[in-house]
C-alpha cells in the first residue's frame, strides 16, 4: 500500500511571539539539535512513507533551508521524495493559501499524479513518535472512510484549545466540538488524518471552490455523520508547540527531565532524523559543572549549567550560571552572567555579570540580542 504524506507547516503561530518573528513554528529548534518538523517527518519515513509534501507559507526560509533536498530523511530520491509546496503566482492570479484545505487543493497535482492510494496528513508543530502502520491497520479493521488520531488528554492540556471528540462504543465519531468553552470530553483530536486519497480529492473538489478553505471545519466536520469517521487513540507522548511559549518550554524540559519521554521519542520506533551540522564535540572545561542538561555539539562550557537545553555552539564562560533555560545556537554567556528561566534565541550575547531572569513565564530574548 502506498501512502502520500502531507505536512501542514504554513500557519502563523502568534502565541509563540518573538520565537516565530523570523521562522515558521515547524522550524522551531527543539531538544538541542532538532527542529519541530523533524518529528512528524521522521514518523512518516519510519512508517515507510517515501513521498512527502510540506505545505509552507508563513516565514518559510529557515524551514526550507533545514529541509533542503530531504537527504537527511532519505527523501532525495528518484521515486517519491520531498516536495516543498509553497503558494505561488499563477497565470490568472496570486494564490496565498486561504486555509489548510485550500493549501492542499492548490497542490492537487501532487495528489492527482501520484500513484499513492492513501494520504496521511500531519502537522509540523507536533512533538511525538508514532508508527503510522498501526493506524492504517486500525482504519481498515473499522472500515473507516476517515480516521482521525485522538488522545485522552490529562489536566496539563487546556481542552478549550483542542477539538473535543465524542465517540460511540466502536470508536466512531458522533460529535466533534472544535475549541469550545465547555468541551464535552477530554478526547482531543491530534491533527493527524488518514484517508483514501481519492476521497480527499472528491471532498476538496466539492468544498474548496465553494469557499470552504479549512480541512477540518469545512471539509470533514460537515460530513461527520454522513461518512464513517473513526477515532484512533494514541497513547504516547504528544504535544503541540503552537500552543504557546510555556508549551514550547515544557516540551524541552520534558525531554531533559523525563526519561520516559526521551526513551519514547529517541529510542523507540526508529530515529528522529535532522539536518546534520559538522560542529566539533562539546567541551567541558575543568571548572564547569553541568547537571541534568542537554548540551549539543560545538559548545564550550566553563560555567555552571542546570536543567537546561543548550543548542550547538553555545559558550558559557567561567563563573556564569545557566538554570532552567533554553539557549539556542551560537549564544555567548560571558563571565559571571546569570541566566534563569529564559529562552534565548540564536546568537545572543550576555555580557559579563549581566542577569536575565524570568519567572513562571520564561523571559524570551530575540535573535542577536545583546545585554
Ligand atoms: N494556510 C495554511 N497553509 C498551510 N498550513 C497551514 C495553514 N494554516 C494552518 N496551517 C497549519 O495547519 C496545522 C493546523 O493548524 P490550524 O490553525 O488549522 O489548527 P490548530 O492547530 O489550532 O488546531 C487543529 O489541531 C489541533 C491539534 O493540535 C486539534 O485539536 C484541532 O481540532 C485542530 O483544528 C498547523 O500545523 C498549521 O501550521
Amino acid at each position: 500500500m502506498k501512502v502520500l504524506g502531507l505536512i501542514l507547516a504554513g500557519g502563523k503561530s502568534e502565541k509563540l511571539g518573538p520565537l516565530v518573528y523570523k521562522r515558521a513554528s515547524a522550524a522551531l529548534p527543539i531538544g538541542g539539535k532538532y527542529r519541530s518538523i523533524d518529528f512528524t517527518l521522521s514518523n512518516m519515513v519510519n512508517s515507510g512513507i517515501i513521498k512527502v509534501g510540506v505545505l509552507t507559507q508563513y516565514n518559510p526560509r529557515s524551514l526550507m533551508d533545514h529541509l533542503g533536498s530531504g537527504k537527511e530523511w532519505d527523501l532525495d530520491r528518484k521515486k517519491g521524495g520531498l516536495f516543498i509546496l509553497q503558494p505561488y503566482i499563477g497565470f490568472s492570479g496570486e494564490y496565498w493559501y486561504k486555509g489548510t484545505a485550500d493549501a492542499i487543493f492548490q497542490n492537487m497535482t501532487i495528489l492527482r499524479r501520484g500513484e499513492e492510494d492513501y494520504v496521511l496528513i500531519g502537522s509540523g508543530d507536533h512533538i511525538y513518535k508514532m508508527n503510522y502502520n498501526d493506524l492504517y491497520l486500525y482504519h481498515f479493521s473499522k472500515g473507516a472512510d476517515i480516521t482521525l488520531v485522538t488522545k485522552d488528554l490529562d489536566d496539563s492540556y487546556d481542552m478549550r484549545e483542542y477539538g473535543s471528540v465524542v465517540v460511540d462504543d466502536n470508536m466512531r465519531i458522533l460529535h466533534f466540538h472544535e475549541k469550545v468553552e465547555n468541551p464535552p470530553s477530554r478526547k482531543a483530536f491530534l491533527g493527524v488524518y488518514f484517508m483514501n486519497k481519492h476521497l480527499l480529492m472528491e471532498l476538496l473538489y466539492s468544498t474548496v471552490p465553494n469557499g470552504g478553505n479549512d480541512l477540518l471545519l469545512d471539509v470533514i466536520l460537515p460530513r461527520i455523520n454522513e461518512l464513517n469517521v473513526y477515532a484512533y487513540d494514541f497513547k504516547g507522548y504528544w504535544r503541540n508547540i503552537k500552543k504557546g511559549v510555556r508549551e514550547y518550554f515544557k516540551i524541552n524540559m520534558d525531554i531533559v527531565c523525563d526519561r520516559n519521554v526521551r526513551d519514547e521519542l529517541f529510542y523507540e520506533n526508529g530515529k528522529v532524523y535532522t539536518k546534520i551540522k559538522d560542529f566539533p564535540p562539546a567541551k567541558f572545561t575543568a571548572n564547569s559543572s553541568v547537571k541534568n542538561s542537554i548540551v549539543a555539539d560545538g559548545c564550550i562550557i566553563s560555567g555552571m549549567v542546570e536543567n537546561s537545553v543548550i543548542f550547538r555552539g553555545v559558550i558559557v564562560k567561567a563563573g556564569a550560571k545557566v538554570e532552567n533555560s533554553i539557549i539556542m545556537q551560537g549564544t555567548v554567556i560571558e563571565e559571571g552572567a546569570v541566566v534563569k528561566n529564559a529562552i534565548m534565541d540564536k546568537d545572543c550575547l550576555i555580557r559579563e555579570g549581566q542577569k536575565v531572569i524570568g519567572d513562571f513565564e520564561p523571559v524570551i530574548l530575540e535573535k542577536r540580542t545583546t545585554i
